[in-house]
């Protein structure tokens, strides 16, 4: 499919957080609930988390839209998250969802899975509340500026984690290399960068808006995140089952969790 690239503003006018979830984790029919991707990243992330010694005091969220679920191993490992996203209407859903407020995106079958993976079924209101004091803040960030959270500054984090921004904000390659170095630039020597993604995408839709998607390889991930100072510690691929209505809304053949550690600046 052809398409144009849709930058940060574009995000900033059309992008509805409410439509977004109801249409990607919706509980019956959202497309990574359907094509189990969002039950691959929530274990993967919870590998990391724990036997795969991700931990520290800080970790930043980039791009998490309105959604927390990437947050909830994570809550555990690190003292406090900062979740950065470029749009107002994002950055308010997760504040509102920070203070608790009735009438937002139901995320109990991700709290449910995830208290499972922890062995602690059931204790879905203490990991929320778990959640809701680790994520200390939420704030500005456009990930194509060499400080993406410019004009804060914030001590180099443990973990830069981005599930599923990057292949949004970037329009091509070139592009994709200079937002890794500019990530980077956020985390300590020996911290981790976590990112989930899907591949071979060129566009997804969100009510009726469209919006491009950065073309993905797992090869070019592998070297652009290698060329970047990092070494990968674990990477999987996750092959989507072939559902032409679902291919309509976003047409990815796969989808990607990468985990790396920096061993240098670049
Ligand atoms: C498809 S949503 C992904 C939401 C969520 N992370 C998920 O896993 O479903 C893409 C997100 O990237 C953000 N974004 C797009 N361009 C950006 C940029 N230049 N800097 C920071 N965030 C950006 C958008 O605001 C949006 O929240």
């Amino acid at each position: 499919m052809a398409s144009t690239f849709t930058g940060p503003q574009v995000y900033q006018e059309n992008f509805d957080s409410q439509i977004y979830l109801d249409t990607y984790y919706g509980a019956v029919n959202g497309v990574f609930i359907k094509d189990g991707y969002l039950n691959f990243i929530l274990k993967k992330l919870h590998k990391a988390f724990t036997s795969g010694g991700v931990k520290g005091d800080l970790l930043i969220d980039i791009g998490p839209g309105p959604c927390i679920y990437q947050e909830l191993s994570a809550c555990e490992a690190f003292k406090e998250i900062t979740a950065a996203d470029f749009t107002d209407r994002n950055r308010e859903y997760l504040e509102k969802w920070r203070r608790n407020e009735p009438g937002l995106f139901d995320w109990t079958a991700s709290l449910k899975f995830v208290c499972e993976l922890e062995g602690r079924s059931g204790k879905i209101a203490e990991k929320e509340d778990k959640l809701r004091k680790t994520l200390k803040r939420v704030v500005p960030c456009d990930v194509t500026k060499s400080n993406p959270l410019h004009p804060l500054v914030l001590p180099k984090a443990d973990c830069v984690l981005t599930v599923g921004c990057l292949e949004c904000a970037c329009k091509d390659e070139e592009a994709y290399g200079k937002v890794i170095k500019n990530l980077s630039s956020l985390l300590k020597v020996g911290g981790h960068l976590i990112i989930g993604s899907i591949l071979e995408s060129t566009i997804f839709r969100c009510g009726k808006s469209q919006f491009s998607l950065i073309n993905l390889s797992e090869q070019f991930l592998r070297k652009v995140v290698t060329d970047t100072g990092f070494v990968i510690e674990d990477l999987e691929v996750l092959c989507r089952e072939f559902d032409k209505p679902m291919f309509d809304i976003c047409d990815h053949t796969s989808g990607i969790f990468i985990l790396a550690k920096k061993v240098k600046d670049v």
